[in-house]
């Protein structure tokens, strides 16, 4: 078996280190004083992003690309939404995805985030008034929204009621799991612990394997384009990552309009093995490249493309991503995880939803690591 970081998708990682030596004693404390620092870092990077209006998200320089990333989403919930399901939106970010839960009539909804400001305008879109301009009618399921670090909290306690989930939903967020191998292993514990058996998984996040490789290609430890950048730390200018250490790849992402922050690399095979620990087998997982190139075969997909315009609408608006937007899609992979078991059938859900058709302020739970 090939060791080091995987170039193509068949080779391997290695397993995940689940007992390895943690440091002790003072360098333990900077370990996680430096991994709270950094999730704060990336929490105030998002809650800073104020609401765009929609002439201002029209005039983005990558909104052909935010559509197709919509474009993505909407089929990942269709495919696998039913009527009815209770949803988790992990890093629900400022509710974006509640248009799309909506058109695949689902039945609750909870979502979590760790940015302040984004919860607090996910909750304005959710109550209805988040377009200046458009009022949208009520959304026809119940919801619930809460504030805290999913990759550090324990979710199991905090939602025990509001389980199972039939769905969860993590959206360009799961990298920031991979700081550490405890955060990448609570983000896979809280999932699956919430879900039911039978119960999908889906998240979009970058593609390791692409990432790296073009690290491998640029001259020095940065590559990008007009539209975003990779920078990776001075620690991995030999560009070689050991198979025993697959947490904690650090590096700087800059995409216009959109984002400004530290990620992590997620090691796809790695993350495989580790959610299997959790549970979860894999339905498939898609670079974005290949997963519009699939569903651009489907008629459905073809018009929902068309309508959100990704692509131009094929008619008068013969606007569509740049090349430069192109390549910046192909960072990201989709996954489809199911947790093992079969759902049973003959049991009612003991779920009491503890949401609400409005969200007060108040009713924001802010939820703390002890
Ligand atoms: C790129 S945004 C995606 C938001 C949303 N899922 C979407 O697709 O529109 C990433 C989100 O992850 C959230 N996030 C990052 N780390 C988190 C953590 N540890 N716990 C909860 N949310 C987190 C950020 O606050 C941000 O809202």
């Amino acid at each position: 078996m090939k060791r080091g970081y995987p170039d193509s998708p068949s080779s391997s990682f290695g397993p995940p280190q689940s007992k390895r030596p943690h440091t002790q004693g003072d360098a333990q404390f900077l370990e996680d004083e430096s991994t709270k620092i950094f999730a704060r870092k990336v929490a105030d990077h998002y809650s800073a992003r104020s609401n765009q209006t929609l002439e201002e998200r029209e005039a983005s320089p990558i909104i052909h690309l935010k559509k197709l990333n919509n474009w993505i989403k909407s089929v990942l919930i269709q495919l696998y939404t039913r009527r009815g399901d209770a949803v988790l939106d992990l890093a629900c970010g400022k509710g974006g995805d509640l248009i799309k839960w909506d058109k695949a009539k689902i039945g609750y909804y909870v979502g979590i985030d760790i940015a302040e400001g984004s919860i607090k305008d996910c909750r304005t879109r959710y109550n209805g008034d988040a377009d200046h301009h458009q009022r949208r009618k009520k959304f026809s399921f119940p919801a619930r929204l809460l504030c805290g670090d999913c990759y550090e909290i324990r979710l199991d306690k905090v939602l025990a009621d509001d389980a199972p989930f039939d769905i969860c939903s993590c959206q360009f967020a799961l990298h920031y799991s991979w700081s550490t191998e405890a955060r990448a292993r609570r983000a896979l514990a809280n999932v699956s612990a919430l879900l039911r058996p039978g119960g999908i998984f889906i998240g979009t996040m970058p593609d390791a394997n692409v990432i790296i490789k073009k690290l491998r290609q640029a001259e020095g430890l940065a590559f990008g384009n007009s539209v975003y950048w990779i920078r990776f730390d001075e620690e991995f200018s030999d560009k070689k990552f050991k198979s025993s250490s697959p947490f904690g790849i650090k590096y700087t992402f800059h995409l216009e309009d959109a984002v400004d922050c530290p990620e992590w690399i997620v090691p796809f095979q790695v993350f495989q093995k580790l959610a299997e620990e959790y549970d979860f087998e894999l339905v498939f997982a898609k670079n974005s490249h290949e997963f519009v190139h699939e569903y651009m075969k489907k008629p459905e997909f073809v018009e929902l493309m068309r309508r959100l315009g990704a692509l131009g609408d094929g008619n008068q608006d013969q606007s569509t991503l740049s090349a430069d937007e192109w390549e910046a899609a192909y960072l990201y992979m989709s996954f489809v995880l199911r947790k093992r078991g079969q759902p049973d059938k003959t049991q009612t859900s003991d779920r009491k939803e503890r949401g609400s058709m409005h969200i007060e302020e108040q009713d924001i739970m802010y939820i703390g690591s002890d």
